[in-house]
């Protein structure tokens, strides 16, 4: 994480996200006197002077819930600006022991991901639910020549485990139209989403879960293209178009290239260490991209990332094997 000038002044906050074996997340409730008062919240407190952030989230989820902490793992940092505070969230999933009570009276929950409703928590929670709903694989679509094939691929895919694929498909619009909604049956049959690459009235009439907007209309943007019950995706190149993401309400973002790619020979690859700089910094989850592998969605995310998206090595790939297809089984929400 960068050190600015502006970061001194903000407040780190360790927040722990507790899943349990059905993979449900624990909430708390914060008293009504304090900071952000009665919304809900992810267990964690402020990182003391010198304090890690896991020593931090192992004092703090001892002292709130009296569990101990075994492991954490990076999920996602956010730095927002409250009117009265400036915050860091530095979010971590937790491997822990032990049984959560409300040490502290404070009222504790248990729900899916899906079910986390972001008005309930503070406003700097919402890209902190989007991840803990968003997979840690995004499959973009090849292009189709032929629509019988596209299709066996779009199969092949949704059997070997995504749950988010991207429609990129340049076609007549009749026949585009024709496919999208096809494949629009085929994932919610497998319980995949489909985001469209195209306009947001396409998405509309498709049906789809999203839209994901290239470079060129994340910089036409001027606001958020979908209501809320939509995804909005946006394809980000630079610190600026991250910010400009979240700046149009983007639920996530793809950032490209981290890796050399064949496809686009001529663009300087960004490589880790950028990817993780620009992250920390970004305020929505940001999915690597370019000359990636599935395997190298754990490599995102231990860099900050939501996970991996990619072109070859997710399309149309048969399952390398049935307990980890493509690589893209694994912990909850692939
Ligand atoms: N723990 C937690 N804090 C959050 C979340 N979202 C969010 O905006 N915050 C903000 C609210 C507060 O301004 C700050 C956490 O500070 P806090 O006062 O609760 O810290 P603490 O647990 O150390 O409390 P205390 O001992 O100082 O009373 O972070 C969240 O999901 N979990
Ligand atoms: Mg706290």
């Amino acid at each position: 994480m960068p050190s600015t000038a502006a970061d001194r002044t903000r407040l780190s906050v360790a927040v722990g996200v507790i899943r349990d074996h059905r993979g449900r997340v624990l909430i708390s409730r914060r008293a009504a006197h304090r900071h952000q008062g009665e919304r809900w919240e992810f267990p964690g407190g402020k990182v003391d002077a010198g304090e890690s952030v896991e020593a931090a989230l192992a004092r703090e989820l001892d002292e709130e819930l009296g569990i101990q902490v075994l492991d954490t793992e990076p999920l996602i940092e956010i730095a927002h600006d409250y009117a009265d505070r400036r915050v860091r969230l530095q979010v971590r999933a937790v491997e822990w022991r032990g049984t959560p009570t409300g040490r502290e009276g404070q009222p504790l929950h248990w729900l899916a991901p899906e079910a986390l409703e972001p008005a309930e928590f503070p406003v700097a929670n919402r890209p902190i639910i989007t991840a803990l709903q968003l997979p840690r694989h995004y499959v973009i679509s090849r292009d189709c020549d032929d629509p019988a094939e596209w299709l066996m691929a779009l199969d092949r895919t949704l059997a070997a485990g995504a749950t988010m694929i991207a429609f990129r498909v340049r076609l007549d619009a009749a026949a585009r139209r024709a496919l999208a909604r096809e494949a629009l049956a085929r994932c919610r049959a497998a319980g995949a989403s489909l985001m469209i690459n195209g306009t947001a009235a396409e998405v509309r009439e498709i049906g789809a879960a999203g839209l994901h907007m290239n470079a060129a209309q994340l910089a036409a943007c001027p606001s958020r293209p979908l209501p809320a019950d939509y995804r909005v995706a946006a394809s980000c190149h630079s610190p600026e178009a991250l910010r400009q993401a979240a700046a149009c309400g983007a639920d996530f973002a793809v950032l490209s290239p981290v890796q050399p790619t064949a496809s686009h020979p001529d663009a300087a690859p960004l490589g880790w260490d950028t990817f993780a700089q620009w992250v920390a910094d970004a305020t929505l989850p940001v999915y690597a991209l370019g000359g990636l592998q599935p395997g190298d969605a754990a490599i995102a995310r231990a860099r900050g990332g939501q996970g991996a998206a990619g072109i070859s090595g997710w399309w149309g790939q048969a399952s390398a094997s049935s307990s980890s297809p493509s690589g893209m089984a694994g912990s909850p929400g692939i």
